[in-house]
């Protein structure tokens, strides 16, 4: 694991003083042994938790004590737009209150990049047939999560202590994540991945078929889009979209069974993504969450993708993830 082949190793620290406290952050950190253009990670650790506070660097071995609690990111994009990124993280990393800093219980971030579906159409980055990392269709997205996760946990050892956040189809991903991994073709034997305690949906698309068939008002037209995006990354068969879609899990306790929280943050002001696709998982958590799982709701407010853009609401979010995780 920690051979010259390990992707933690071979990735420095570097310090960044312009985040809400200083921080180390490990830049394109590889999850997998030949990785793909995308099959990377961020990872981010405030300096605090080092014995250097004022250290201008670390041993690239280094890791963060293992009582850490994570938070982790998956970006959105419908599942295929490259310029939605791992980084997109960073604008909520420097709104975050230091106040978060100060518990006893030390937390750090990561972003998870993956493999995307074919965009031939992108306006300014079509994909082509040649780039292995953008034709990829279910279940490679999640699967490449899950390996992220898992590599992030055999170093860091965290296990369950984590936070799984996700916006747009990254909340879909957070969701899908948390499910037992033979859903997605994992064998459980091999897989070492523990599923987070929370998970954290922000305007995330959690009923696809409807998504593409009936999304209300305001959002018929772009039925087209939604259907193109879905196909590409899921294919033809229709069944297939319900089967992927978190609102059909029928049984969460039984699929999740270390879920505590769940935070569903959703904006009346998405202009992509409507509000309904929110109440459906939610009601879908009530129903077979059972007695240990927490739903909590949460009005947001902006367009869809405003809120990590201007890193101050999701900062508010994720203080509020942490506080409700840490009861
Ligand atoms: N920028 C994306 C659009 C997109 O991300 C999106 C559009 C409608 C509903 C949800 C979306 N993203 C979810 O991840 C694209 O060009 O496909």
């Amino acid at each position: 694991m920690s051979g010259i082949h390990d992707g933690w190793t071979i990735t420095p620290w570097t310090r960044h003083d312009d985040l809400s406290v200083p921080m180390f952050h490990k830049t394109h950190v590889p999850y997998t042994p030949l990785p793909n253009n995308l099959q990377h990670l961020e990872v981010w650790v405030p300096a605090a938790y080092t014995s250097q506070t004022h250290a201008e660097s670390l041993p690239a071995s280094w890791l963060p004590p293992p009582n850490t609690t994570w938070v982790i990111y998956i970006h959105g994009g419908a599942w295929r737009d490259p310029l939605e990124t791992a980084a997109d993280f960073t604008p909520a990393l420097q709104h975050l209150s230091p106040e978060v800093f100060e518990s006893k219980a030390p937390v750090a971030f990561a972003s998870i990049s993956y493999s995307l579906s074919g965009y031939p159409g992108h306006s300014t980055c079509p994909s082509s047939p040649s780039e292995y990392s953008r034709n990829v269709r279910h279940p490679r997205h999640v699967l490449d999560v899950l390996t992220g996760l898992s590599f992030l946990q055999q170093r860091a050892g965290f296990g369950s202590n984590y936070i799984l956040v996700g916006h747009s189809c990254g909340a879909t991903l957070a969701f899908q994540a948390a499910l037992r991994p033979e859903r997605w073709g994992v064998d459980s034997g091999r897989a070492f991945v523990e599923a987070p305690r929370m998970v954290v949906g922000l305007n995330g698309l959690y009923d696809l078929p409807v998504l593409v068939a009936d999304p209300g008002d305001g959002y018929k037209k772009y039925c087209g889009v939604y259907e193109e995006f879905v196909r590409s990354a899921f294919g033809d068969d229709e069944e297939q979209w319900r089967v992927v879609s978190p609102v059909y899990v029928g049984d969460w306790a039984g699929e999740w069974p270390g879920g505590r929280h769940v935070l569903l943050v959703q904006s009346r002001e998405d202009t992509l993504v409507p509000f309904e696709q929110m109440e459906r998982l939610r009601d879908g958590l009530l129903k077979s969450g059972g007695g240990k799982l927490s739903v909590e709701v949460v009005e947001g407010y902006g367009d869809h993708y405003d809120i990590w853009k201007y890193g101050k609401q999701l900062a508010g979010v994720l203080e509020r993830a942490i506080d409700v995780f840490r009861l």
